[in-house]
């Protein structure tokens, strides 16, 4: 279990994390999700005990480990926490199996258990075969797995990941997903993992939380976050494509685009965002009373259908449809627009309905 309070770190003037509060259980699979300079790392490197929090308090087992209140931490060596780099840092003067075998013993594990030890996780990682090999001989995937092997072998509670899979090719990525979720589960222990990929977080967090400007956006399980976004930058961050949010204005009794074009069939009082999901928006031959016109960008075939994007100003629309149209690139395009947005938020981003 982890239990994180009210934990703030500031850097001179810098507020990094600012009042994050969050609990996952034993097992758990928490990734920390959020644009380049949210903070996520930095909350890492406080869970791994390398940063010392400047308020609030993390737990692990109902064992306190940081207290910003003291400025006191327990050291990364001694609080049960294996953490793994985008950058892979294996020690090039050891063999696969030497890098593995390290951590136990720095833990002064017996000579025997250790053997015993350094055979399982490498074959749970399938690197058996590279035991005798040095990090230069071998592959930046089968270095990513090293460092996970060295990382499990002293069989930590906690297992931290930061960007792990960054400097890894789009397919070996996706292949990595998926082991790191066996191993993950093999090992009975909670995971925080932090990326700034929403397709990765989706796929692989039982508990996700959104990061933006060092607070936690919102916090459950993705699908939760998908079905009921909290706030207009979770709503856009998030999904495949992500939604629409229209900024809308009232305008002359209805209601119009930010600054531009009409949009039909609505009454306002004040400016909102409405956020419209790409599935709910289709397209329209021609204008009429329920349609914005927008220009064509690009189509391009997902799953069987079509993801259509169009402009207009500097807001850009993407909806899903069966059909690729026959246009190109200027051309003008109709999009239907449904009678209810699929959520309202105010302009400040908390969602109103
Ligand atoms: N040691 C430091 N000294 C000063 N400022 C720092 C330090 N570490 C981080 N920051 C600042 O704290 C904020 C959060 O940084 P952090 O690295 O946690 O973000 P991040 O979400 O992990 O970003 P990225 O995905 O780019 O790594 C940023 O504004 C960053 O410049």
């Amino acid at each position: 279990m982890i239990r994180i309070s009210d934990l703030t770190k500031r850097f001179g003037a810098v507020e990094a994390v600012r009042g994050v509060s969050l609990e996952v259980p034993q097992g758990a699979f928490l990734v920390l999700v959020g644009p380049s300079g949210c903070g996520k790392s930095t909350m890492l490197r406080m869970l791994a005990g390398l940063e010392a929090p400047s308020g609030g308090t993390i737990e692990f087992d109902g064992k306190m480990v940081s207290d910003g209140s003291r400025e006191w931490t327990v050291e990364a060596s001694r609080r049960n926490a294996g953490l793994v780099f985008q950058s892979y840092a294996l020690w090039p003067h050891m063999t696969v199996a030497g890098n593995v075998e390290w951590p136990l013993k720095v833990g002064k594990w017996a000579t025997a258990e250790r053997a015993a030890r350094v055979a399982e996780v490498l074959s749970l990682l399938a690197i058996d075969d590279l035991a005798n090999r040095f990090p230069n001989e071998i592959s930046g995937g089968q270095q990513q797995r090293v460092a996970i092997a060295r990382m499990i072998a002293p069989k930590p509670g906690i297992l931290l990941f930061d960007e792990p899979l960054s400097n890894l090719d789009a397919k070996l990525r996706v292949e990595m997903r998926t082991e790191l979720l066996k191993i993950h589960r093999a090992t009975a222990a909670t995971s925080v993992y932090v990326t700034h990929d929403q397709v990765e977080a989706m796929t692989m967090a039982s508990h996700v939380a959104v990061m933006n400007h060092g607070l936690v956006e919102q916090f459950g399980a993705p699908e939760d976050l998908v079905a009921e976004p909290a706030t207009s930058f979770v709503a856009t961050f998030l999904g495949t494509p992500p939604n629409n949010m229209i900024a809308v204005e009232p305008w002359e009794g209805g209601a119009r685009l930010a600054g531009g074009s009409l949009l039909p069939g609505f009454a306002l009082e004040r400016p909102v965002n409405f956020m419209y999901r790409a599935e709910d928006l289709s397209l329209a031959e021609a204008a009429n009373g329920r349609t914005l016109a927008l220009e064509f960008a690009e189509a391009s075939p997902i799953a069987g259908r079509y993801m259509v994007t169009g402009i207009v100003g500097d807001l850009r629309l993407t909806a899903i449809v069966d059909r690729a149209p026959h246009l190109a690139p200027g051309d003008t395009l109709h999009f239907k627009i449904p009678d209810k947005p699929a959520a309202v938020f105010a302009t400040s981003g908390e969602r109103l309905s």
